[in-house]
């Protein structure tokens, strides 16, 4: 079996607004996938797609390998879901969870104690209402684990949390995907706060999945990089792809052009362009953050070469 989880081409709109389109993304047993994209990119609407609240317009999801139509509840039942925190305030963490367990039809009664002590809150005796966001955190995570699911999604689940909760929540989830073998599919807006979590990334913007890859290959785009602001950049790359004719580069606005390597031939490339008539402001070497690449990524629409 390839995939846990796998979309095939969903597209949604509501309306005259296109929400998904030819969206594929995968997850494989074992990962703890993170879909990066901006508010709006499709993220809560792909999850609802996936758990079946909302109905695609065209694609299929498959689970282990198979087309979810055809087993909704198997679905329901693989996959623990997390939409932000619907608890009741007033009771504690045990009794918002023996609630999960009723809606759920789970009669097994040590269920929500193993829930508990997996996210270390079986000591905790006062109510949601007085909880952390930390806590809270924790108990939608819980809440997520009730009938023991292979795959937890949850969106965006670390709004909100400061520097501490997110390293905790780090923590947890990674404990659980080693010792439990809970793959988890995590969306956020921002990928710092995956980029250390997540085994692979898929990269959503305006509707549409840009790129899939691992970690890995996610830390090797964080790779030096030259920058040169000039008054004309077409020129630039004209220049420059005539010496360099396998040059991997980008054009970033009319003024500015973003080199992938060359990091040693600086000297050269400033000669080239000088000697080309082009008004040389300024040539850096610089070392690209994992921020910096989504937003070239985005801004390039998931094309890598220009
Ligand atoms: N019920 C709805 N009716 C109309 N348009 C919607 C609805 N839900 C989402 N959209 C639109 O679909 C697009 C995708 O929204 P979606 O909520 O899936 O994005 P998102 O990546 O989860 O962003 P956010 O983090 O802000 O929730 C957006 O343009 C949004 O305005």
């Amino acid at each position: 079996m390839e995939n846990l989880l796998a979309t095939h081409a969903v597209t949604k709109s509501y309306g005259n607004q296109d929400a998904l389109h030819d969206v594929s993304i995968h997850v494989r047993p074992g990962e703890v996938y993170g879909l990066i994209g901006k508010n709006g990119a499709g993220k809560s609407t792909l999850f609802k797609v996936i758990m079946g609240l909302a109905r695609q317009d065209s694609g299929e999801i498959s689970i282990y390998d198979k087309p979810s139509v055809e087993n909704l509840e198997g679905t329901q039942k693989n996959i623990g879901f997390m939409f932000g925190s619907q608890f009741f305030s007033y009771l504690t963490a045990r009794e918002n969870l023996i609630y999960t367990c009723k809606l759920k039809g789970i009669t097994d009664k040590t269920e929500v104690e193993r829930v508990l002590k997996l996210v270390e809150l079986d000591q905790v005796k006062k109510k949601v209402k007085s909880f952390s966001m930390g806590m809270k955190q924790r108990l939608n995570i819980a809440n997520a684990l009730v009938g023991k699911p292979d795959l937890i999604i949850m969106d965006e689940p670390i709004n909100g949390l400061d520097p501490q909760g997110i390293a905790s929540f780090r923590h947890l989830v990674q404990k659980l995907n080693r010792e439990q073998e809970i793959t988890f599919l995590l969306s956020s807006h921002i990928l710092g706060e995956l980029g250390l979590m997540a085994s692979r990334f898929g990269f959503i913007h305006d509707g549409e999945l840009l790129n899939e890859m691992n970690r890995e290959e996610l830390l090797g785009k964080a790779e030096d990089q030259v920058i040169i602001k000039v008054d004309n950049a077409e020129k630039a790359a004209y220049l420059l792809e005539e010496h360099f004719p396998s040059l991997d580069y980008i054009v970033n606005g009319d003024k500015e052009i973003i080199l992938s390597d060359l990091i040693d031939e600086t000297n050269k490339i400033a000669k080239i362009l000088v000697d080309g008539g082009l008004e040389l402001y300024k040539l850096t070497a610089h070392q690209q953050t994992l921020e910096e690449y989504y937003l070239s990524l985005i801004h390039q629409g998931g094309q890598e070469n220009v």
